[in-house]
């Protein structure tokens, strides 16, 4: 039989509640031995989903006064008997009720440990086990709408409706390997056969091309904010983050170190990195900053590339683009409330973007070119995927669907074709864990908090 589990459900900080839950057979009776109802009525006569106020005592002496909700298995979040324990916010006091649950005979949870109950009893599948994950670390309320959206179960209805196609064209090429006569009656032939995997790859790649932005919106999008030195970058940066959060002055070179803030654009979060103006330098702490600040275009997500329009443009900022163009970019042409410099050689990249970050004229167009590049429709499709196991398994069954259809196109035996199409069938039971080693299950699990 399952051991009753305890942990802390909330972290460990002074806060104004902490959640203490326990899970398993022992669960309310446990519970029970600790806990001294008000309403006299003990816990154990309570039915699901009923709350009991009262004091937690344990050996004899007041732990704190709290209240206690029972969950009746099957209808908790693991589908097992549960009880919550909630106490004041103070982490000697969650610590103490812990500690006297282990007594009445409950064993800490491993991390995830409730989480992989719900799994083993059937509430959510693999890929929904880790939207909830995913939920938790969510940043910014884009990516917590996606991950709400798997944890209900968008993808794996996806991948569901995917694997029954998958599943009955194989159940279709075993029949035909059984009576090959019949492969050339009109209602199941090679041509239709073929169509279907065809749909299913659609479908497929639909999902492995989500996986960028789903990972993007996941961990918020990198933007650095580089150009040369002095054409307002630190301006556009405390813009943008609507605070003073860089040193502005009129001295070229100001800013060092790279300066990170975040903002949300609908409810995306950006990590904005503004960097030390590039140039070349003699100064040694400036020579690291330039370092960082071209490392920062070589890694972020998007680059704005700041120009003063105020100024001609430079043949240091030519060279500075060569390295700007190769990543995903917006040209911005800074201090638009100057008049405009004469055209000059070399002639500037187009600009995407005329800005004063000054006094803040264009930051609605420059919003609406972010949301452009940035696809950020994209979060209105909720079936992306987030990890990058996830993804390893849609990928390994496309891959092994491409295989099956170019098989069958060159002619193979229709059983060969059927092994190759179990081959496509296999990773996305892996992903919903319909199928999956305890390994991966480990895997999966192990990357949860305590007390999920
Ligand atoms: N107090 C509390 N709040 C919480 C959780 C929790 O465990 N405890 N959750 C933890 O993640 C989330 C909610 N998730 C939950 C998911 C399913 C069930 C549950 O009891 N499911 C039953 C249905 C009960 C019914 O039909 O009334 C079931 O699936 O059978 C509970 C919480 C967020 N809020
Ligand atoms: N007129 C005008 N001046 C601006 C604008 N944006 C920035 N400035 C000025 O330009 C100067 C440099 O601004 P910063 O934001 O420090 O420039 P930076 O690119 O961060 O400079 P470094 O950190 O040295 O690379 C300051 O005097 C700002 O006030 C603008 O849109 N219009
Ligand atoms: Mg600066």
């Amino acid at each position: 039989m399952e051991q009753t589990i305890v942990a802390c459900g909330t972290p460990s900080a002074v806060s104004a509640l902490a959640v203490i839950r326990l899970s398993g057979p022992r669960a309310i009776e446990i519970a029970g031995r600790i806990f001294r109802p008000v309403s006299g009525r003990e816990l154990t006569s309570l039915p699901g989903y009923r709350a009991s106020y009262g004091e937690f005592v344990s050996r004899g002496e007041r732990i704190d006064e709290g209240i206690v909700l029972v969950l009746r298995a099957p209808k908790s979040y693991t589908g097992e008997d549960m009880a919550e324990l909630s106490c004041h916010g103070n982490p000697s006091i969650a610590a103490r009720l812990i500690a006297a649950c282990v007594r009445e005979g409950a064993r800490p949870a491993a991390a995830g440990e409730f989480t992989r109950r719900a799994f083993e009893n059937g509430k959510l599948d693999l890929a929904q086990a880790e939207a909830v994950a995913e939920l938790i670390g969510a940043e910014g309320s884009a990516a917590a709408s996606a991950a709400l959206a798997r944890r209900d179960g968008a993808l794996s209805r996806e991948i569901g409706e995917i694997t029954d196609a998958l599943s009955y064209a194989a159940a279709e090429l075993a029949m035909w390997g059984d009576y090959p006569e019949e492969e050339d009656s009109p209602a199941v032939t090679r041509e239709g056969l073929l169509c279907s995997l065809e749909a299913g790859r659609g479908r497929l790649s639909a999902l492995c091309d989500g996986y960028h932005s789903g990972r993007m919106l996941q961990k918020g999008i990198s933007v650095a904010i580089a150009g040369s030195p002095n054409v307002g970058k630190s301006t556009l940066m405390n813009r943008l983050c609507g605070r003073d959060r860089s040193i502005v002055t009129e001295i070229a070179g100001t800013t060092r170190d790279v300066v990170e803030d975040t903002v949300e654009l609908d409810g995306v979060l950006l990590r904005l990195l503004d960097t030390a103006g590039i140039r070349p330098t003699g100064d040694a702490v400036e020579q690291i900053g330039v370092l960082r600040a071209k490392q920062a275009v070589e890694t972020s997500d998007l680059v704005l590339f700041l120009l003063d329009r105020s100024r001609p443009f430079t043949g240091e900022e030519r060279s500075l683009y060569e390295l700007v163009k190769e990543r995903p970019h917006l040209v911005l042409a800074n201090k638009a409330d100057l008049p405009a410099a004469k055209q000059s050689f070399p002639p500037p990249p187009s600009v995407d973007v005329e800005i004063s970050a000054g006094t803040g004229e264009g930051m609605e167009e420059l919003s609406r070119a972010l949301r452009r590049t940035l696809g950020l429709r994209l979060t209105q499709d909720h079936c992306l995927i987030a990890s990058e196991r996830q993804y390893s398994c849609v990928h390994r069954s496309m891959r092994a669907l491409d295989e099956t259809i170019s098989a069958l196109r060159e002619g193979v035996t229709l059983d060969a074709a059927g092994v190759l199409l179990d081959g496509a069938i296999g990773p996305l039971a892996e992903l919903t864990g319909r199928q999956a080693s305890e390994a991966v299950l480990e895997q999966v699990f192990s990357h949860f908090c305590v007390g999920k």
